[in-house]
């Protein structure tokens, strides 16, 4: 496995690898890596001759209020992971390599970004959409893997890579969550042991909300269920629960024709999101 730094690294690899024709799986992540990301690198091993995964935390999408200073960061771990999942290379660039001084080119996007973390979150797609080209741009991709975890980014990039006509395929892939149900999320480290506990909620609500989803068709009673669910958790504060067309993030009034169910919310000081598509 090689670990590069810089984007001319990267491009002198890659260009190798094209030119034996083989085929680039990509997985972009932020780093501190668990079985989550686990199951991107699996995903891309098997459908490609060469992986390359990058670990950037990417100041863009933080807000200034949020939690760019604390996200959790273990390069060493994340080597290992990679390694055994057989990744064949790592790319870790520093800020500066990806932002110059001068940088002042945005891929902003509208509509789909507008509702659920958008709206909470209101620098960040411009920031995840900007990255995401770029890293496309370097890396070259055939294929790239995300996570339903993040349902609205997933949706996000598709349509970005839809509308730009960017010759890459995008593979999502399935929530992996712990054996008691909690989403597996690089800021599940941020919770204390009874916080921890309390975050139970998020999965527990959305298993309802599937549940239900089964027989309810109404949106709002299933949304407003998810809801209830949620506050009989004292240390559990709402930012949105809502049911949205899972393809264009738009809200629905009725769960038919392929929709997600999708919750932020904060435990403590942690905000965890959780989905799932009915
Ligand atoms: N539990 C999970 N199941 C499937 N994919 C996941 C999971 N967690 C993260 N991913 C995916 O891994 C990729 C990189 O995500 P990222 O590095 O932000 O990890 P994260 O654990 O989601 O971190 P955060 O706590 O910031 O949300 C994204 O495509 C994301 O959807
Ligand atoms: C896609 C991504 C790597 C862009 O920074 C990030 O948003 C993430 O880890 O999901
Ligand atoms: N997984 C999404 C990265 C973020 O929350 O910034």
């Amino acid at each position: 496995m090689i670990i590069v730094s810089t984007v001319e690294e990267v491009r002198k690899q890659i260009k190798e690898w094209k030119m034996q024709g083989q085929s680039i799986g990509f997985v972009p992540t932020m780093g501190y890596l668990h079985e989550g990301h686990k199951s991107l690198i699996d995903c891309a091993r098997k459908e490609n001759d060469r992986v390359v995964v990058s670990i950037f935390v990417n100041p863009m999408q933080f807000g200034p209020a949020e939690d760019l200073a604390d996200y959790p960061r273990d390069l060493e771990h994340d080597t290992q992971i990679c390694e055994s999942a057989g990744t064949d290379l790592i790319f870790h660039p520093e800020p500066e390599e990806m932002y110059d001084g001068d940088f002042c080119s945005f891929v902003d996007m509208s509509v789909l970004t507008e509702g659920l973390c958008g709206k909470t979150r209101p620098v960040h797609f411009r920031g995840v959409c900007t990255v995401v080209t770029k890293l496309f741009n370097i890396v070259t991709p055939d294929r790239a893997y995300f996570g339903q975890k993040d349902g609205q980014q997933l949706a996000v990039i598709r349509r970005m890579v839809r509308d730009l006509n960017m010759d890459i395929c995008i593979v999502g892939c399935p929530i992996v969550r712990e054996e008691d149900g909690l989403a597996k999320s690089s800021r599940n480290t941020y919770l204390s042991p009874e916080e921890r506990k309390a975050a139970l909620v998020l999965s527990q609500a959305v298993r309802l909300g599937a549940e239900l989803a089964k027989t309810e068709k109404d949106a709002k009673k299933v949304v407003l269920a998810m809801k209830d669910k949620i506050q009989t958790e004292p240390l559990a504060r709402i930012d949105y629960v809502e049911a949205v067309d899972a393809l264009s993030m738009q809200p629905v009034k009725t769960l038919e024709g392929g929709c997600m169910l999708a919750m932020a919310v904060y435990i403590g000081k942690t905000r965890l999101i959780d989905n799932v598509l009915v």
